[in-house]
């Protein structure tokens, strides 16, 4: 199907899904790939699994302290260049983002993978893309699910590096993510949030899929705006936990 370009020439519209691993992001993701004014970009697994013949992906996971700073060194080029990819289309969904590559920082910071210079240097980086790169955002939608359900589904869809993923490390990216984008109590939030129970069946997020995909088409402009006045309150006033910018699909 011809990509309709951008005929309202209307500026670039930036979905991010956001979840857990397994929370169905690719899944919920793909479901776009339907609607010709839109760009879909996966999250750029393949590449984290065969950097010049090494799996990084593995490396990271068999032992987190050796290649935990390499491995978020380059999730977040990659990312950055997902973010960066021009398109002359309307709408473009990504799977994830620098801003969620910050919570897996979180997490290796809380859990003590990471020296403080490590730290210090990823987090710098992030601040430079947050301040100088064009990583505009318009809404995250948060695919929230328990850690239960998404081990199940972990262990099912059996991604070899991933054999090695406790239950326990999936309850500590759901509480980062959660932080993050549920409880507000953590870093902030680029873009208004849609939090949808993605513990829900494959059937029940289809539908769940249909009532985003039109909000967003039906709510472009008042989501702008929405960014626009958080970013504003953001200026004056710091972060709140509970800032009142979570909205629930149908409400935009
Ligand atoms: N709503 C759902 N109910 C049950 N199983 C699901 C649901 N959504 C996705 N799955 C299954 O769960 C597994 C993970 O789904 P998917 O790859 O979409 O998740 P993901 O969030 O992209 O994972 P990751 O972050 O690890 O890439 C797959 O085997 C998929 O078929
Ligand atoms: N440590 C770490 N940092 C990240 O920024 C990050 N982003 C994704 N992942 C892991 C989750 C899935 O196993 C797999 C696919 O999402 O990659 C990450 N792991």
């Amino acid at each position: 199907m011809s990509a309709s370009p951008n005929k309202n020439c209307k500026r670039l519209f930036t979905v991010c899904i956001e979840g857990n691993i397994g929370s169905g992001k690719t899944t919920f993701l793909n479901n776009f790939k339907a609607n010709d004014n839109m760009l879909v970009l996966q999250e750029p697994v393949e590449l984290w699994r065969d950097v010049g013949g090494t799996n990084l992906l593995e490396k990271m996971y068999k032992d987190p302290v050796r290649y935990g700073c390499l491995f978020q060194s380059y999730v977040q080029l990659t990312m950055l260049q997902l973010h960066t990819q021009k398109t002359n289309l309307p709408f473009k969904v990504m799977e994830r983002s620098v801003y969620s590559a910050r919570c897996f920082i979180e997490n290796m910071k809380r859990t003590k993978m990471l020296e403080k210079v490590e730290i210090d240097i990823l987090e710098q980086w992030h601040e430079w893309c947050i301040q100088r790169a064009d990583i505009q955002t318009d809404l995250i939608v948060y695919l929230r699910t328990s850690p239960e359900v998404v081990y199940e589904r972990m262990r099912t869809r059996a991604r070899k590096e991933e054999d090695c993923v406790s239950l326990e490390y999936l309850r500590q990216v759901h509480d980062v993510h959660d932080d993050w984008l549920y409880n507000r109590s953590l870093f902030s939030v680029p873009a208004p949030v849609m939090v949808l129970d993605a513990n829900k069946s494959v059937s029940e997020m289809m539908a769940e899929f249909e009532k985003c995909r039109r909000s967003i088409f039906e709510n472009r402009d008042k989501l702008i705006m929405e960014n626009k006045n958080m970013q504003k309150r953001r200026n004056v006033e710091p972060m709140s936990p509970l800032s009142p910018t979570k909205i629930s699909v149908g409400s935009v």
